[in-house]
């Protein structure tokens, strides 16, 4: 994607993105609902055009691919295939448009564990078989570049491991693939690196462990009647010279740049008790509620993000700049 932008109207739904996928890893985009993933994927796919800049298959816009299903496969929206047709019919119909040979459609079937079925309509699958034929489609044409947006939707946790195992070897195999999802959580699994998106634009592009480590902090968590007396004792340092912030938590405190047993150690030093005391990793999670939290647009207010709907990110990002600064 380059300077990729997209209005619709007055809403900017892609905004400037400049980014690129590369072959061999998976590549999640993450982005809570409305963040400019689906469209994305839709201008680099050619079914809509971009207000500004571009979205290349290779180098090479996808009205100019040859044969693009054999270049590109996309699992876009599972539910864009008429419920009359069986599942069979609606490979074959596919593979005939794009110079596929017919037996790769029994390939495909087989390949998404819909072989038994493949002679029911498609008006009675399930979302999630629905979304297995969808991949079907994706992988019709053998191509090096695969995009699937949301494709966990809908699938059980059986689809969702398989799902999972697929993506590997796709990307094993040297294929770029390229999935959208508003789930951390999935993502954790499944991808390399994260491109993450909010209201449109790029929050952060980078290799999973990177982000992790760049964007949440682990801390020691500590349950105590007596917070002012082992607070003061902390802020004065734990023993050691690294800089240690304390913010009041749950009942006690949040304890930043000193191990539990430091923490323990002070506590002992301070005469204040403790009830309880344990180290909270930094977990992608975290990492991504303050990545989109700190977005403007998602920072609070609208209904449709994490951070509006009761797990808003505890330290944002300006919160955790000023600590250091203190
Ligand atoms: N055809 C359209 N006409 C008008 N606005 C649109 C259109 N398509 C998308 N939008 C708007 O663009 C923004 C981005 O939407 P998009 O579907 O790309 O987000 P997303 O990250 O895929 O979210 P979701 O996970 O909800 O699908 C939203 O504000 C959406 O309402």
């Amino acid at each position: 994607m380059r300077e990729l932008t997209k209005r619709y109207g007055g809403t900017t739904a892609v905004d400037g993105l400049t980014f690129d996928v590369r072959p061999g890893a998976v590549t999640g985009f993450l982005g809570p609902n409305g963040a400019g993933k689906s469209t994305t994927m839709r201008l680099l796919l050619g079914l809509d055009r971009p207000t500004s800049g571009e979205a290349l298959v290779g180098g090479r816009r996808y009205a100019d691919l040859p044969w693009p299903n054999r270049e590109i496969g996309a699992l876009i929206d599972a539910s864009a295939v008429h419920p009359g047709r069986r599942a069979r019919a609606h490979l074959l119909a596919l593979a005939r448009g794009s110079g596929i040979p017919r037996g790769r459609v029994a390939e495909v079937l087989d390949a998404v564990g819909l072989s038994d079925v493949a002679d029911r309509r498609v008006g009675g699958f399930s979302l999630g078989m629905r979304q297995r034929l969808g991949i079907a489609a994706a992988l019709l044409g053998d191509p090096g570049v695969l995009v699937f947006d949301e494709p966990v939707n809908g699938l059980d946790l059986d689809g969702v491991r398989w799902v999972r195992g697929l993506f590997r070897g796709l990307a094993d195999e040297g294929r770029t693939v390229f999935v959208s999802s508003h789930l951390m959580s999935e993502m954790q699994l499944v991808a390399d690196r994260l491109v993450v998106v909010g209201g449109g634009r790029l929050v952060a592009d980078a290799p999973v462990p990177e982000l992790i480590s760049a964007w949440s902090r682990t801390h020691v968590v500590v349950r105590t009647p007596d917070p002012d007396l082992l607070a003061e004792r902390l802020r004065r340092g734990a023993g050691t010279d690294r800089p240690v912030t304390v913010e009041p938590g749950d009942g006690g405190l949040l304890v930043y740049g000193a191990t539990p047993e430091e923490v323990g150690d002070a506590a002992h030093a301070a005469g204040a008790r403790v009830h309880a005391l344990h180290r909270e990793e930094a977990s992608l999670e975290q990492a991504y509620l303050e990545l989109t939290g700190a977005d403007v647009r998602y920072a609070a207010g609208s209904p449709r993000t994490p951070a509006a709907s009761g797990r808003r990110p505890r330290f944002g990002r300006r919160r955790t700049e000023r600590k250091e600064h203190r």
